[in-house]
């Protein structure tokens, strides 16, 4: 049970829960795990995906329409902390879902299902106290994400509120693969380098190893969603543990 990156850089990877089913979901997460993902962040489908791109949001709408829930992810989270103790495993939700479950009940049924932190996707800094507080109560870490726009005083609150990782967005956006990873990815990780010795992961637009071994240069870990979702979505259901455990150990080569 722990966020730790045990190569340079480390691997997160972002999966929809529920996508194409929960069942498949568990056994991608098992292999993504089991092939070199350090950090999965299990993604809490929602209606209304702001921040995602096309991949992701379809992914969130084939998920929402299968019924999958909140409690559903908790449920996944500790049948696969159950079955891989030491896998780093982050409950990735926008906060409506959260909010309808209630902040303090979530915390605790997170840390009861064994998850390591929690990222809040429209979760800002400023108004973070009652979650930080619930968050500390069931020790979880909040995993907070820094943009290349966040002034300095806003990288340096992030910083201190985040624990187990700092999550760097290589651009301002929406997620989705992308040709190159622009000059913004390694400024707002040698800026957030001032106020925090955590680990630092950066994600948004990574799916191949180039990008992953370019990201390794000046970060400690490289996050991938939308080149893996965008896999799942291509894949028959009961190929897509394998495919995907293919994907992320060429991410590694
Ligand atoms: O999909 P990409 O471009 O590989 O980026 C990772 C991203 O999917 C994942 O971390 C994520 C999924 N939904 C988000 C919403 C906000 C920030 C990050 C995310």
């Amino acid at each position: 049970m722990a966020i730790e990156f045990k190569t340079k850089p480390g691997l997160v990877i972002y999966l929809t829960a529920g996508d194409p089913d929960l069942a498949t979901t568990r056994d991608i997460a098992l292999a993504a795990i089991d092939n070199g993902a350090d950090v999965i962040e299990l993604g809490v489908p929602f209606s209304d995906p702001l921040a995602d791109g096309p991949v992701i949001q379809r992914a969130s709408e084939r998920a929402v329409a299968k019924g999958t829930r909140l409690t559903d992810v908790l449920a996944l989270a500790k049948e696969l902390r159950s079955a891989r103790p030491q896998a780093g495993i982050i409950l990735f939700s926008y906060l409506n879902p959260v909010l309808r479950l209630g902040m303090q009940e979530f915390c605790a049924r997170a840390s009861e299902a064994g998850a390591d932190g929690v990222l809040l996707t429209d979760m800002i800094v400023e108004e973070a106290a009652e979650y930080l507080d619930a968050m500390h109560a069931n020790k979880l870490a909040p995993v907070f994400l820094a943009a290349p726009t966040s002034p300095d005083a806003r990288l340096k609150a992030i910083a201190e509120c985040s624990q187990g990782f700092v999550y760097a967005i290589s651009r301002v956006g929406i997620t989705g693969t992308q040709s190159s990873l622009t000059e913004d990815a390694s400024q707002v990780v040698s800026r957030l380098r001032q106020f925090t010795k955590l680990p630092i992961a950066v994600g948004f637009g990574i799916s191949n190893a180039q990008h992953v071994r370019a990201v390794g240069e000046f970060a400690d870990a490289a996050v991938v969603g939308s080149a893996l979702v965008q896999l799942i979505e291509r894949t028959p259901p009961e190929e897509a543990a394998a495919a995907v455990g293919t994907l992320i150990s060429e991410l590694r080569a």
